[in-house]
């Protein structure tokens, strides 16, 4: 698997793919600089107005719902149904799933429309398999991702989604495969916006390959990894959010076979 990522990697930063954001007002700058230090191009582009030409322009559709508002749900539905009609891959990041009816309500619609990879932390996975559990607070999770394993397995077998958990482990759930990424650091839950960008790095991953539990496990492999190794080398919060756009730039095939520590499973 390992050579598979640094294959992908080599990939985007030779594609450059473009990958159509609608995102959270929160992470808006830092998911964009994410998707650029990767390799990447990214584009936010929200207006229910303009979302098709730009879902037939980009080769990837990333929708992540932190900061929804009547506006964004209308554009997410249409550019997700565009998406499908056209067959570009999307990726749902299903931020505070639980927390209202009006974010719980959107999230039926669009796993309706079977997203082709979700990405959340634990709380979200568990409430979105279901919306009355009462597990979640605001965007941060209150469960271990491996508490949400049996969730995300159920939503993969009802969604046919590949399915990524976050956390301490974070996990990576297909119909036949199971990977686990054992990289990160604790401080990178006070930096707001790493799940986000992990969602984000998926959607560069999905522009270049059909295979999404690839385009999944590599995405969230090196948002970890990177996360890690920035945190080598920062004092605090603020020193990492921005050595991991550094990271995110350095990350080569050295690296990644040193450190990269994935364990791959088949089901
Ligand atoms: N307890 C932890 N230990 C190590 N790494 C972590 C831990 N919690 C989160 N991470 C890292 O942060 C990334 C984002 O995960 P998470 O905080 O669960 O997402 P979100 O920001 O959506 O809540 C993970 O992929 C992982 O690399
Ligand atoms: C704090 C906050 N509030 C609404 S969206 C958002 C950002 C969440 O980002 P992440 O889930 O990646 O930490
Ligand atoms: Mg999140």
């Amino acid at each position: 698997m390992e050579d598979l990522i640094i294959d992908l990697l080599a990939q985007v930063r030779r594609q450059k793919p473009l990958v159509h954001n609608i995102t959270n007002l929160v992470v808006m700058n830092s998911t964009a600089n994410a998707l650029l230090a990767l390799g990447a191009s990214p584009v936010m582009v929200h207006s229910p107005s303009e979302v098709r030409e730009v879902v037939d322009l980009a080769q990837s559709l990333v929708l992540n719902i932190g900061t929804l508002s009547e506006l964004t749900a209308e554009s997410m539905l249409v550019a997700a149904e565009h998406a499908n009609n056209i067959g570009r891959p999307w990726v749902l990041d299903p931020v505070g799933a639980g927390i209202s009816a009006f974010r719980n309500d959107l999230l039926a619609n669009l796993l309706e429309l079977k997203p082709t990879v979700i990405r959340g932390n634990a709380s979200e996975i568990m409430s979105l398999y279901n919306f009355n559990q009462v597990n979640t607070k605001g965007v941060d999770s209150t469960a271990d991702s491996k508490d949400a394993i049996g969730f995300g397995k159920a939503l993969q077998e009802q969604l046919g989604s590949t399915i990524c958990i976050s956390g301490k482990v974070d996990y990576i759930l297909s119909e036949q495969h199971t990977a686990e990424v054992h990289n990160g650091h604790p401080l990178m839950t006070q930096v707001t916006g790493l799940g986000c960008s992990a969602t984000a790095l998926i959607g560069a991953f999905l522009a270049i390959t059909d295979h999404p539990f690839e385009a999944a496990t590599a995405g969230v492999s090196l948002l970890s990894l990177a996360g890690e190794l920035a945190t080598a080398r920062s004092s605090g919060p603020g020193s990492l959010q921005v050595n991991l756009y550094d990271e995110l730039y350095l990350l080569n095939e050295e690296r990644i076979r040193m450190h990269l520590n994935l364990k791959l499973y088949g089901n």
